[in-house]
């Protein structure tokens, strides 16, 4: 029997997946790489298709380190033995010589018969300099060291990190810092990016001040600031993986609400609302939701705060577009913006990896209150994995949120000291 069975769903993550099903990706853009480096317009953009390798990676057999390229009969050579060519970067190999050895830099390519590579310091070195004729490349003696070097060392084996033609950076994953890395090592010269998820932010109510209202002329106290808005796009803000314009706010009535929405449902990915989603008589929310067309996938779930959450989807010939009703609480506003919407953008842009594995934390100190739902606390992070529990007046005390670091998610009837999943801002 389900413990909560007043809900559509039992809890947070069952909720997020019910949405995420209902969920595509976004569109699908090409973007040429020109001769500059690609990272600043790439990076952490989402692949929408795999990178593979153009060549052997490495491309041919190569050394590990400075030292000689030899043969193994090389080192039954007693006495100084002449160095007679060099193996440098970015240079073909010289043949190996008969009567010597090749002197070798660390990426340098092994010359054909040679099977391992001696670091420099097992032999014992004479410079060119010193000797008679200073065109020499100098001579080495072996030390025993040298001598118990086995064949294959030191050399890096021609495909040994990828083979050509071999899946370099799979689709579905953004382009950390090492995935360019891995880009620019196989020339790649175009790539398949997912167009960011386009958000809007679509705050509702009578109670706040226009924008028009600016900070300077007192505020009478029945009008509030827009703080959601404001917590919103803090969220929303410098992730390459998505495109968030200027706020949009609707008064409570109905048809203006319903103007507003069916207007950002068209031109957004998602459309993330607070406000208007409870039990008054001016939360025109689900109404208005249905009448654009939604499916209300659930509303109300069992969490504090924000009990009374709105989860949609639109379906459209071209799109699927998730809409989350927040409720207009600053606190349970920004923390269901955080818990819900953020992995869902991620599944939106892309990304397979879209499910949120938060790190855990436990508590330093349990308070003995339990609740029959999810509880999601704000907490400031005392050490590595260690939170304490920042206690507010209730879900509009924006003062106290702000000296939070993030939040811990604690099921229902649960008073332990955790460990607890952490979602940091
Ligand atoms: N009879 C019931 N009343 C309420 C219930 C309930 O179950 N039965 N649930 C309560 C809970 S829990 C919450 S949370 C709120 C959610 O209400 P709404 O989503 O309808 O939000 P509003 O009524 O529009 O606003 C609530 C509160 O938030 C302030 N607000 C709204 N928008 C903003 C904004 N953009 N920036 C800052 N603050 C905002 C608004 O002024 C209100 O104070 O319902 C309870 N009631
Ligand atoms: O759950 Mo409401 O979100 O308490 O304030």
């Amino acid at each position: 029997m389900k413990a909560t069975r007043h809900f559509a769903f039992d809890s947070p993550e069952e909720a997020i997946d019910a949405l995420a099903l209902r969920l595509g990706t976004t569109g699908v853009q090409r973007v040429e790489i020109g001769e500059h480096s690609p990272s600043q317009t790439l990076h952490r953009r989402v692949l929408a298709a795999p990178i593979h390798a153009d060549r052997d990676s490495p491309a041919a057999d190569v050394s590990a380190m400075d030292g000689y390229a030899i043969r193994e009969s090389d080192l039954l050579k007693e006495g100084p033995i002449a160095v007679t060519g060099e193996s440098v970067p970015g240079s073909p190999p010289p043949p190996a010589s008969d009567t010597g050895v090749i002197r070798i830099f660390t990426g340098a390519i092994i010359p054909d018969g040679c099977d391992r590579v001696i670091h420099r310091e097992h032999t014992d070195e004479t410079t060119g300099a010193s000797m008679p004729d200073s065109s020499s490349l100098g001579q080495i003696q072996w030390t025993d060291k040298a001598k118990s070097i086995p064949s294959g060392a030191n050399i890096r084996r021609q495909g040994e990190n990828l083979s050509a033609g071999s899946t370099a950076v799979k689709a579905g994953l953004e382009l950390t810092s090492p995935r360019l890395a891995a880009l620019t090592n196989f020339g790649i010269q175009q790539v398949d990016l997912h167009t960011p998820v386009r958000v809007a932010v679509l705050t509702t109510g009578d109670e706040l001040a226009s924008a028009t209202n600016s900070d300077q002329s007192p505020l009478p106290p029945w009008k509030i600031r827009n703080s959601n808005a404001s917590a919103l796009l803090g969220l929303l803000t410098n992730q390459p993986w998505i495109e968030c314009a200027s706020p949009m706010h609707a008064i409570d009535e109905p048809a203006a609400l319903l103007t507003a929405v069916q207007h950002a449902i068209e031109h957004h990915d998602v459309v993330l609302m607070t406000g208007g989603v409870s039990m008054g008589d001016y939360d025109y929310v689900p109404r208005i939701l249905r009448e654009a067309g939604a499916e209300i996938v659930f509303h109300k779930l069992p969490l504090r705060p924000g009990k009374p959450i709105l989860g949609a989807v639109h379906q459209s010939e071209s799109k699927s577009t998730l809409i989350l009703g927040l409720p207009g609480n600053p606190v349970s506003a920004t923390m269901g913006a955080r818990r819900f919407a953020m992995p869902l953008i991620r599944k939106l842009a892309g990304m397979t990896n879209w499910e949120e594995f938060a790190p855990l934390v436990m508590l330093g100190e349990v308070s003995e209150k339990t609740l029959p739902l999810y509880w999601l606390r704000g907490v400031r992070m005392t050490q590595p994995g260690l939170a304490a529990l920042v206690i507010g007046k209730g879900s509009g005390d924006v003062a106290t949120l702000a000296g939070t670091d993030g939040f811990i998610e604690m099921p229902p009837h649960a008073d332990s000291a955790g460990p607890w999943p952490y979602f940091a801002w």
